[in-house]
C-alpha cells in the first residue's frame, strides 16, 4: 500500500454534506482506503474572492492504485457528485485535489505532483498538518508560522459531535 494525501473543498449547497460524501465515496473505492480525516475549517475564499466562504479538509489515505489511476478516481467522485466545472477558481459542490503520493515527482498537464500550488495555500496546509504521518515533523510547519490563521481567514470548526444539538448526542 502507498500513502497519498488529497484536499477536499466545497462551497456550494450543503458544504459539510458533501464532503461526508466524499470521504465515504473514496473509502468505498476499489484500492483506496481512508487513513486519516483532518478536523474541517471554514476559509475565506481565495483567487476568485467574489464567491461563498469555502469548507476545507484534508485526508490520508492508502492505495493500491498507481497516482494516475487515483488522480482518475478523484475525477469520478467528483463527476458523480456533480461537479460542474465553470470558472477557474470559481464555485463549486466539491474539489478533490491529490497533493502528494509518497515521494513521487510528476509534471504532465493530467497530473503535477506534489500539487503545484499547495504550498502558497493555508487553507490545504492547515488541515494536511492535522493527518500528517504522526511523529513526523510537518514539512510546511514554517509557512504556518505567527498569525497565518487569521490573515488568511481560515476557522476551525467544532468536531461533529460538538456542533449537533444536545438532543441529537
Ligand atoms: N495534483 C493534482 N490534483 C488535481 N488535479 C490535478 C493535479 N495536477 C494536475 N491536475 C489537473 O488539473 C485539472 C483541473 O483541476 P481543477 O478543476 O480541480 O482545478 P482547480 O481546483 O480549479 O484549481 P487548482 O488546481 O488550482 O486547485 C484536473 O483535470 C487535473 O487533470
Ligand atoms: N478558501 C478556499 N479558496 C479556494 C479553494 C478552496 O478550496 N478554499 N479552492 C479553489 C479552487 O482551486 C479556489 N479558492
Amino acid at each position: 500500500m502507498k500513502e497519498a494525501y488529497v484536499a477536499l473543498g466545497a462551497n456550494l449547497g450543503d458544504r459539510e454534506q458533501s464532503l461526508n460524501e466524499a470521504i465515504r465515496r473514496l473509502d468505498a473505492f476499489e484500492g483506496i482506503e481512508v487513513r486519516r480525516i483532518s478536523d474541517r475549517y471554514e476559509t475565506d475564499p481565495v483567487g476568485y474572492t467574489d464567491q461563498p466562504a469555502f469548507l476545507n479538509m484534508a485526508v490520508a489515505v492508502g492505495t493500491e492504485l498507481d497516482p494516475l489511476a487515483l488522480l482518475r478516481a478523484l475525477l469520478s467522485i467528483e463527476q458523480e457528485m456533480g461537479r460542474v466545472r465553470e470558472i477557474r477558481w470559481g464555485p463549486r459542490k466539491i474539489d478533490l485535489d491529490l497533493l502528494l503520493y509518497e515521494n513521487e515527482t510528476l509534471g504532465t498537464d493530467e497530473l503535477t505532483l506534489p500539487h503545484p500550488r499547495m504550498g502558497e495555500r493555508a487553507f490545504v496546509l492547515v488541515p494536511l498538518r492535522d493527518v500528517w504521518t504522526p511523529g513526523e515533523p510537518f514539512p510546511w510547519e514554517s509557512s504556518l508560522a505567527g498569525d497565518v490563521m487569521e490573515r488568511e481567514g481560515i476557522h476551525r470548526r467544532a468536531p461533529q459531535s460538538e456542533a449537533r444539538p444536545r438532543k441529537e448526542l
